[in-house]
């Protein structure tokens, strides 16, 4: 693994629950991620995605194969060492911004860095809530926020921890398309402005082509990348796969 890498994946393997009832949800996939890129990772319903987001992540362990994560394996972990790295090294974003509701941006943002037992610069969270747009939303809490605000903080909490590699799941399956475009051009800027590594799984094609590289997946399987991707080149390999 050279230093230019994020992310390493090999052969790696997820089988969910026991035979004859088990259900192959990643079989022996290779993927390696560069620091400072965006990687859309898409393919149809069931192909596996959660799961390898999950995989790299460490909020899920495989059951064959490798991850590197910087230079350390994460397969094999324990559950506390799992913990730790979720706490530390990795940032997370989901469909929904699942914020405290009783917690203010700026409270909602410091968190992580809290949970990890890490004293919080209140200057530091209140600059990434700026810079995710927000540095007039600091104590409104998530009731007070539009759903692409909620988000955004979601974006500056799950960066609180300076992650090595910012995971997000369908971060805007529950917004408006406008509104989705903004928190992916947000997760863009971060990427060209900062050198932040971004994995996000989409099934939008209009998402992924905001990515450096689709990687596609397929039962379980890469089925292939694209470079420089635009809507309409996804859209054509997505639907080449679901019929493939
Ligand atoms: N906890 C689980 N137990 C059993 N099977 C599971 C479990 N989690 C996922 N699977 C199965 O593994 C396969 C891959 O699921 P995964 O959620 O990774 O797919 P996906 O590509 O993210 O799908 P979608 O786009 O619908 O969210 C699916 O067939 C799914 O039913």
């Amino acid at each position: 693994m050279t230093s230019a890498e994020a992310i390493r994946v090999t052969r790696l393997s997820k089988v969910h629950g026991r035979p004859p009832h088990h259900v192959v949800a990643l079989d022996e996939v290779d993927l390696v991620l560069h620091r400072g890129t965006f990687t859309a990772i898409t393919g149809p319903s069931g192909s596996g995605k959660t799961t390898l987001l999950q995989c790299m992540a460490g909020l899920d362990r495989p059951t064959g194969g490798e991850i590197r994560l910087g230079g350390t394996r994460i397969d094999g972990l324990s559950e506390r060492e799992l913990t730790r790295l979720r706490r530390g090294r990795v940032g997370f974003v989901f469909q929904g911004a699942n914020l405290l509701t009783s917690l203010t941006a700026e409270q909602n943002a410091s968190l992580p860095p809290r949970l990890a037992g890490r004293r919080v610069d209140p200057g530091t969270v209140r600059r990434l809530l700026a810079d995710v747009g927000l540095g007039d939303r600091l104590r409104h809490r998530p009731g007070e926020l539009s759903g692409g605000q909620r988000q955004r903080v979601a974006i500056a909490r799950a960066l609180a921890t300076s992650p090595e590699v910012l995971f997000a799941d369908e971060p805007t399956g529950a917004l408006d398309s406008a509104t989705g475009r903004q928190v992916l051009g947000l997760l863009r800027s971060l990427v060209n402005e900062r050198g932040q590594t971004v994995v996000v799984v989409t099934h939008d094609p209009v998402a992924a082509s905001f990515a450096d590289r689709v990687t596609f997946l397929a039962d379980g399987r890469v089925s292939g990348h694209l470079d420089a991707p635009t809507p309409r080149a996804v859209a054509e390999l997505m639907t080449a796969s679901e019929v493939g």
